[in-house]
């Protein structure tokens, strides 16, 4: 029972055939176990494939790195498919992807109270979730998410295909979902409570992400996780723990499902969260734009958005552990500020003649720290902008979502006590975004917004403007992180942060600690200066304009499409491990007999089209700020929202009545090992807990 090493399969090692055929792929002991000798088949009949099409896909972390093997963590066959059936089949697979050097997307590791890693990494072998679909013969409406057909092995012949796309399959996964049960690593969890009603019609989202979502029938969202690592995801754990507060402001989890892979130290891996959708909400990038496309003032719902913002900060302090920070902990968060922007500067020469000023930002924070000052941290959302909020149509009120944090730090990074700060200085960046692309041609605008977020956040949870220093500092940071994503995802987009690096630049100590003026009759401050020459700061181009109008940026990764991702800094070595009585570090193949296929839901024609505006950018329906805007709409324009102001309901949180249908599927329970990733939490530099 020492069949340690995880299923790895280097490229250029073809498949050849059956099991122990040339180029099957590498174990370090010979057992003869079904299971597992299916687990080798299948990676060696799929790897060609995945080479090609994982880098293409936009949830891809590691883009611009050649992948050089792939290495199997587990595979559950959800739902098995028989050749002639006519009925697909359902594979879940945890792989993942060696590539060799330093991860992209991000300037290095970025811990807030704990030392860095290394500035240049060896490699990453991220792991990633795919839902795979089989069937002889692809319907013509699934060609688009065709992935391949293997020419041998156990899917010899057949087709391969992005499962989510398949109606029939995320059906199935619903299904799943509903009943709380297990099959081989998975564990499927629903909230107590809750029932979720069957035979919901499943839309998969086109909208620009760094995971995958499901709509079922505008009833429910899931969320699958593309890079997925062990532990609680935030975006599980801060819902829950919000709901539990009562607070309505964010969808609370329905159900959700992980992955139990005891040498993973056992820490479960959180691989979906299903929550309530909000039909016809509109987000605030899109709002905010919309705004601007008339002329039309947003501070009414930046006002909302602000007050919004404190309570789910103040929820979360109140059922999270909150810390203080002290000097140590401030010399290390202004430390770690500056190796990112040493990082990020590195990478990007428009910065570089900012770098020296900019850094004083950070000293400020570390100077405080040694005269004796103190802040809170708690947690938080950790990557909140305008397209993190929703402003629903049913009554309104703006929601948060996607509390997963930046995707591209580490786990526990983002599940550290950070100051609320860092939320707000996200939300203010954000507004100066959507002044940049909408073209509000002046400052004016985005004073006005930032002023009403940080009125609004006031009236519940304390004035941001009243900590200038760690608001400067964090905005500062945040700023630094635009220029580097910009500058690797959306060229067209640089001046838009860097129009910001040079106000902070800029800025004496004295004008830092200026508090953000009034929104009411606040005057526009004059437009920022250059201080240098700055590659690529002209005035967001054509290109970004078009973007803003809704087309795609063309500068973007390999897929044309900018990615929304960063990088992955945590080298993950692929490692035997295991010791459990059955096949340790067996990747093992799941799979439930009693699943016939033969009555899975109907055939559905997919409808890849998703008419939700991208996430990235570019309202396609105007929406003007209704509690400000005057100017008429567009003829036709439907109004999905409206004004916070005028509503103060919580929107309920659909659950369908209960269904006593059973699951359809059976469980295995055999542990599919593979290695432990990460580190735990770092222990809070201060146990007080927030008053
Ligand atoms: N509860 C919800 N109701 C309505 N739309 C939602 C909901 N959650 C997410 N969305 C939509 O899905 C998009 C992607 O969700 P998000 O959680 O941001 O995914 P990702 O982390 O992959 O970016 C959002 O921009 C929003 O348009
Ligand atoms: O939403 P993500 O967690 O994937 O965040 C990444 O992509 C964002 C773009 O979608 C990017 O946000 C930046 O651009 C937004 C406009 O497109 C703007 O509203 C944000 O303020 C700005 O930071 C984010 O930085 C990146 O991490």
């Amino acid at each position: 029972m020492t069949d340690a090493a995880p299923l790895h399969t280097p490229l250029g090692e073809s498949p050849a055939g059956p099991a122990g055929a040339r180029g099957a792929p590498r174990r370090t002991a010979a057992r003869a176990d079904t299971d597992h000798e299916a687990g080798e088949r299948l990676l060696a009949s799929l790897v060609p494939l995945l080479a090609e099409w994982l880098p293409r896909q936009r949830w891809f972390a590691g883009k611009g790195r050649p992948i050089t093997g792939f290495t199997l963590v587990a595979a559950t066959e959800l739902l098995p498919h028989r050749a002639g059936a006519g009925a697909p089949g359902l594979l879940h697979l945890l792989v993942r992807a060696q590539q060799p050097g330093p991860p992209a997307g991000h300037p290095a590791g970025s811990d807030l109270l704990e030392p860095s890693g290394p500035a240049v990494l060896p490699g990453t072998d991220d792991c990633y979730q795919l839902l795979l679909g089989v069937q002889d013969v692809l319907p013509p409406q699934l060609a688009h998410a065709v992935v391949g057909r293997p020419h041998s092995g156990p899917l010899g012949g057949r087709t391969v295909y992005e499962g989510l796309a398949d109606p029939r399959l995320a059906a199935l996964l619903l299904e799943r979902l509903r009943v709380p049960g297990r099959l081989g690593p998975l564990r499927f969890t629903r909230e107590e409570g809750v029932t979720i009603s069957a035979g919901l019609t499943p839309r998969l989202l086109g909208a620009e992400q760094s995971n995958s979502s499901v709509v079922y029938g505008e009833t429910y969202i899931l969320k699958l996780f593309r890079r997925v690592c062990p532990g609680t995801n935030p975006d599980l754990e801060l819902p829950r723990a919000l709901a539990a507060t009562g607070c309505a402001r964010v969808p609370a989890p329905a159900a959700w499902f992980e992955a139990e892979l005891p040498d993973e130290g056992g820490a479960a891996m959180t691989l979906g969260v299903l929550q309530p959708y909000l039909p016809g909400s509109a987000d605030g990038w899109q709002l905010a734009l919309s705004a601007l496309a008339v002329r039309a003032d947003f501070a009414a719902s930046a006002r909302a958005l602000g007050h919004a913002t404190a309570e789910v900060h103040l929820a979360l302090a109140e059922a999270m552990p909150t810390v203080v920070l002290r000097r140590p902990q401030l010399e290390h968060l202004a430390a770690a500020m500056t190796r990112r922007l040493d990082t990020a500067a590195n990478a990007v020469p428009a910065l570089r003649p900012y770098r020296a000023a900019l850094r004083g930002a950070y000293e400020e924070l570390a100077a405080l720290g040694r005269a004796g000052r103190t802040w809170h941290a708690q947690r938080i959302h950790g990557d909140l902008h305008l397209g993190q909020a929703l402003r629903t149509a049913e009554d309104g009120r703006w929601a948060l979502i996607d509390f997963e944090g930046e995707p591209a730090r580490p786990l526990a990074e983002r599940c550290r006590p950070q100051p609320a700060a860092r939320d707000v200085a996200g939300m203010l960046r954000s507004f100066d975004y959507a002044a940049a692309v909408g073209r509000a041609g002046g400052s004016a605008w985005p004073e006005r917004a930032r002023a009403a977020f940080c009125e609004g956040y006031a009236s519940v949870h304390g004035d941001p403007r009243e900590e200038p220093q760690l608001l400067r500092a964090h905005e500062t940071d945040k700023a630094v992180y635009e220029v580097f994503y910009e500058a690797r995802h959306r060229p067209e987009w640089l001046p838009v942060p860097m129009s910001a690096i040079r106000r902070l630049a800029g800025a004496s100590a004295d004008e830092a600690s200026r508090p953000v003026p009034a929104a009411t009759g606040a005057r526009a401050r004059p437009a920022p200066r250059g201080t240098g020459a700055c590659p690529g700061e002209s005035p967001p181009g054509r290109r970004a304009q078009d973007a803003a109008r809704g087309a795609s940026c063309a500068t973007g990764p390999a897929d044309g499409r900018p990615s929304r991702t960063g990088y992955a800094p945590t080298p993950a070595p692929s490692r035997a491990v295991g010791d459990t009585p059955e096949a340790p570090g067996t990747p093992r193949l799941y799979h439930d007999a009693r699943d016939s296929g033969a009555d899975a839901a109907p055939p559905h024609a997919a409808d890849p089209a998703d008419t939700r505006p991208s996430r990235t950018g570019y309202a396609t329906t105007p929406a003007p700020d209704r509690a400000v805007g005057s100017t008429p709409e567009p003829p036709g324009t439907p109004r999905p929202y409206h004004d916070a102001r005028d509503a103060d309901t919580t929107p309920p949180h659909a659950a369908g009545p209960a269904d006593a249908r059973p699951s359809r599927t059976g469980y295995a329970t055999t542990p599919a090992p593979d290695r432990a990733v990460g580190g735990a939490d770092a222990a809070p530099p201060d146990g007080a807990r927030h008053p």
